[in-house]
């Protein structure tokens, strides 16, 4: 499990762009029957990518989580950004179509995941997995894509008409800290979470996908009166910490999966600023 220690805004200013994304950034998680994870201490959130090909793959513990199984004290919500494959919880299957979302409480203890056989378009399973520390256990529950609570959001007139998917939340699939969803850009939008804003309560991370393999997203960081950027593409994820701005413009439309943790739930809690503030 790879470490990312936490930073601090006023580092961002002297870093070069290779810190930015090393600090940030979260390239090559999915790699063919590989489970990947990086900790980061900004809310202690653990990020995979799960690529079950050839044979089925077992989420192991970790040491640097010091429990023998990786639900021992933490819950996840896992989004399937490939083909259709299967997450098998102490024994009770779920099947998960391209955008899924199974949420996996605290006290699971046999997490088996699957790729069905893939199809030439879609391909293998790819499974991204967001995780944090939970205090309690809260039943696992799965999402079919697009269901949970849908709020349309913005115009084609300012390039950001988009779909939000709610998907584990304060008034949908329950969770001690996880917020979750997936949030797709109509063709011809590019922008997301524009109008942007931050939440010091909670750390937030993107996983960019179905963004075509030339495409980039260039991501927006930083507080809002000093942002730097992340030249981002496919199935790459990226860390924002609680102080930073995490919006972003892509040459192609896309979707990615949102997901937040820290000290409350309330998906409204922004702290919102005009674009004409921003530096
Ligand atoms: O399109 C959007 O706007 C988003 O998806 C915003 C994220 O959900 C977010 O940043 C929530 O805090
Ligand atoms: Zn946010």
């Amino acid at each position: 499990m790879e470490q990312r220690y936490a930073t601090a805004p006023d580092q961002v200013p002297g870093m070069t762009t290779e810190d930015l994304r090393g600090r940030y950034l979260v390239p090559e998680l999915f790699v063919d029957d590989e489970i990947r994870t990086v900790y980061t201490h900004h809310d202690r959130v653990v990020l995979g990518g799960i690529s079950p090909v050839s044979a089925p793959l077992t989420l192991p513990g970790y040491p640097e989580i010091r429990s023998e199984q990786f639900f021992e004290h933490r819950e996840a919500g896992i989004v399937n950004v490939g083909g259709t494959g299967t997450i098998t919880v102490d024994g009770t299957e779920h099947r998960l179509e391209h955008g899924a979302c199974l949420y996996v409480g605290r006290g699971a203890v046999d997490v088996v995941l699957a790729s069905e056989e893939p199809t030439a378009e879609a391909g293998p399973a790819r499974f991204y997995l967001f995780s944090a520390p939970a205090h309690t256990a809260y039943p696992t529950t799965l999402v079919p894509p697009g269901q949970g609570t849908v709020r349309e959001l913005g115009d084609p007139l300012t390039s950001n008409r988009r779909t939000l998917n709610q998907y584990i939340h304060e008034n949908g699939v329950r969770s001690c800290q996880v917020v979750m969803g997936v949030t797709t850009l109509y063709p011809g939008s590019m922008w997301n979470t524009m109008p942007a804003h931050t939440h010091d309560r909670r750390t937030e991370c993107y996983l960019y996908f179905d963004l075509p393999a030339e495409a980039r997203v260039i991501h927006i960081l930083g507080e809002p009166t000093e942002t730097r950027h992340l030249v981002i593409g496919n199935r790459e994820a990226v860390i924002s910490p609680s102080w930073s701005v995490h919006s972003g413009v892509g040459t192609a439309s896309y979707s990615f999966v949102w997901a937040m943790a820290g000290e409350n739930q309330a998906f409204d809690d922004m702290d919102g600023f005009s674009v004409s503030t921003m530096r």
